[in-house]
């Protein structure tokens, strides 16, 4: 009997000893097992809107989704964008504020104010006109309240930047698309400036095709490539170093017949010599032309470059007819005054700014949105 209750306790002592090992190997398992695989997200869009067009399955191989973005509407976008103006806001706003304040507005208070619209790269020209508008209007009006002098800087400001220009992008006209040429030298953003552009279009419900005709530099196509699938548009692309006018041609082609409403050519701005830049570009416009009239020729600008910016814009006004420039890196700049020298030297209207890296950092130009946005609350 003794022998039966032995055997039956050793018999439970061992079943539970199994049953605990299990239980530990099973725990042991889930702690030194791999780590989950991170599951692909879609890149996360920009602005709210984006519609994934696949979900992906968990632990997918797959490459990362198609996400299509859907740019939130341009209005107001350099108004929400205007804190990016911070240094130009610092040194030219508060500055110019600061002085037109002082006690006594004698020859040495206008000589600063004049030496602060010069470093900000207001242009000389320009420079006299502000200041000797304001001279004028401070002696009339006598006793000065500081919004008085705002309202007055900022009318001036903004009077430089003749704000009766038409900045608005050609659209679809007589049954054909509008065809965009984007020029400008290599580093000023250009090809980044196109996608920026095409997303601007985008957000304000057209269609876009983008043709890839920087075929120098192999990179400039696979980007603009991520740009237009990112916003779902059509891009139309040569082979590395093709001839980039026969890819506007196709470009412009396929955009007629696929009924979109804007054609945008990226270009190559590579060729430093003139004559060499003259060519290519008239062998480009020459070639579209087949099609119909380039509605638009962009010149983009690296804002930075300041008046060496301005040197090399001319030879592309030389080259091309450029109908709006797009000044980019305004957020990296202490002279935001370059806007206005632009315009004024070249005669070309500022069309679109460029503050920030981001993919919707690009905004329709607004002349007093810009100088309220200088001159700070
Ligand atoms: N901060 C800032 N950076 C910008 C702006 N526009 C473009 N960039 C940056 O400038 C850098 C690239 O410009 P680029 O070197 O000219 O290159 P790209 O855009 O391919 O231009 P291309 O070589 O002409 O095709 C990128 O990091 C952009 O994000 C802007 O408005 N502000």
């Amino acid at each position: 009997m003794d022998l039966w209750v032995y055997a039956v306790i050793l018999g439970v002592v061992l079943l539970l000893g199994g049953a605990g090992l299990v239980v530990a190997r099973r725990s042991g398992r889930a702690v030194e097992a791999p780590p989950v695989r991170p599951r692909i997200a879609p890149e996360e869009p920009a602005e709210t809107g984006s519609v994934p067009t696949r979900t992906p399955e968990i632990g997918e191989a797959a490459p990362a989704p198609v996400t299509v973005e859907r740019p939130e509407p341009t209005a107001g976008r350099l108004v929400r964008l205007r804190a990016r103006l911070a240094r130009s806001q610092s040194t030219l706003g508060r500055g110019l504020l600061a002085l037109l304040a002082s006690d006594k507005l004698d020859d040495d208070v206008w000589d600063e104010i004049e030496e602060t619209l010069i470093t900000a790269d207001v242009g000389v020209e320009a420079t006299g006109v502000i200041v000797a508008r304001l001279r004028e209007r401070t002696r009339v009006l006598g006793t000065r309240t500081a919004a008085e002098l705002r309202g007055l800087l900022a009318e001036e400001l903004t009077a430089a930047l003749d704000p009766d220009l038409d900045r608005s992008l050609k659209s679809a006209h007589d049954g054909r698309p509008a065809v965009i040429l984007v020029v400008g030298v290599n580093g000023a953003g250009k090809t980044t400036t196109c996608g920026k552009i095409s997303r601007v279009l985008i957000a304000d419900g057209r269609t876009v095709l983008l043709g890839a005709a920087d075929t120098f530099r192999a990179a400039a196509t696979e980007q603009l490539a991520t740009w237009a699938g990112r916003v779902g548009a059509e891009i139309v692309r040569g082979p590395e170093g093709g001839d980039p006018a026969s890819v506007a041609f196709d470009a412009v082609k396929r955009g007629i017949d696929t009924g979109v409403d804007t054609v945008l050519i990226d270009t190559a701005g590579r060729l430093q010599n003139k004559v060499g830049l003259m060519d290519e570009l008239g062998k480009v416009k020459r070639v579209i032309e087949k099609h119909g009239p380039v509605d638009e020729t962009l010149l983009v600008l690296d804002a930075t470059t300041g008046q060496n910016g301005l040197a090399q814009a001319r030879v592309f006004t030389e080259a091309v007819d450029v109908t709006g420039v797009v000044l980019t890196k305004l957020d990296g700049t202490a002279k935001g005054g370059i806007v206005i020298a632009v315009q004024r030297q070249l005669g070309i209207p500022v069309k679109l700014v460029g503050l920030g890296e981001g993919p919707d950092d690009l905004a329709p130009f607004e002349p007093a949105a810009f100088v309220d946005a200088l001159l700070g609350d």
